[in-house]
């Protein structure tokens, strides 16, 4: 049986005592794709970060497997584009890395000829890929991507789907990813988790798009079924501090695991 990685075990988080996740329960094991998925703001890149140990939980923890090496890709590459550094460079900064498996790395990913490259004259879907470069130089057995679709167009959306998959098949490495995109991410997940203040439905996504409360917060688009809308459909009201306020939106909560 693969072995479990990571568990989230009541994971809250207040900022200013506004409760911004309450009960999050999360696992996330060897050989796993589990894709967070919840509106904007709904915490997703909070709980990313307090796996990576930046952000505190306000009460739970979060149990990690001995053995967990995470190889993290941000949602952006943050460098000033007037510092020259070229793609080598740039992973070379990996601790620890082992310089000969950089090209190896990046051929992989198709990107090869990049070597040489000056990191801020990349594109999009380039930047994305030596961001996952430099996450698997990690040598991790959990991938973290955070919306690693993002500014990618909808082939490199794919093909940036399809590597993830690939790299899991061949590393049994487990995978979190955060995203927006409800269509592609599906197919390349097993697990798919969706938060709105506290874990509103998990599970496949066969289960997840079949259950109510995932109907109730997302707008399934009926006629044309090849692009997937994110539309968040908030139909319930928080109050001023993000509880949820009960009334005739109950509704959207009737499902849900945790109250
Ligand atoms: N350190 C902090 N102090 C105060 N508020 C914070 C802090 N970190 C995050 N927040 C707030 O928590 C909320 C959730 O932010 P987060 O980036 O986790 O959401 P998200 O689900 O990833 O959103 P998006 O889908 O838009 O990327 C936001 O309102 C943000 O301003």
């Amino acid at each position: 049986m693969n072995k479990r990685l990571v568990a989230f075990d009541k994971i809250g988080i207040s900022f200013d005592g506004r409760v911004l996740l309450e009960n999050i329960e999360m696992t996330i094991s060897e050989g796993e794709i589990v894709t967070l998925i919840g509106p904007n703001g709904s915490g997703k890149s909070t709980l990313i970060r307090t796996l990576l140990g930046l952000q505190e939980a306000t009460s739970g923890e979060i149990v990690r497997h001995k053995t967990l090496r995470i190889g993290y890709m941000p949602q952006k590459l943050h460098i000033d584009p007037t510092l020259p550094l070229t793609v080598k460079h740039f992973l070379a900064l990996v601790r620890g890395v082992d310089k000969q498996q950089i090209l190896p790395t990046l051929e992989k990913l198709g990107i090869g000829h990049l070597l040489r490259s000056q990191v801020h004259v990349l594109s999009g879907g380039e930047t994305q890929r030596v961001l996952l470069a430099r996450a698997l130089l990690n040598r991790p057995n959990l991938l973290v991507l955070d919306e690693p679709v993002q500014g990618v167009d909808v082939n490199g959306q794919v093909e940036l789907y399809n590597l993830i998959e690939n790299i899991r098949n061949e590393l049994n490495c487990g995978v979190l990813m955060v995203s927006h995109d409800l269509h592609l991410v599906m197919a390349k997940t097993d697990t798919v988790v969706c938060v709105n203040q506290h874990v509103c439905c998990s599970g496949s996504p066969q289960h997840v798009t079949g259950h109510p409360a995932y109907q109730a917060l997302f707008g399934v688009p009926g006629a044309d079924e090849s692009i997937a809308i994110y539309a968040h459909q908030h139909d319930h009201v928080h109050d001023d501090h993000g509880g949820i306020l009960s009334g005739k939106d109950d509704d959207a909560h009737a499902n849900c695991k945790h109250h």
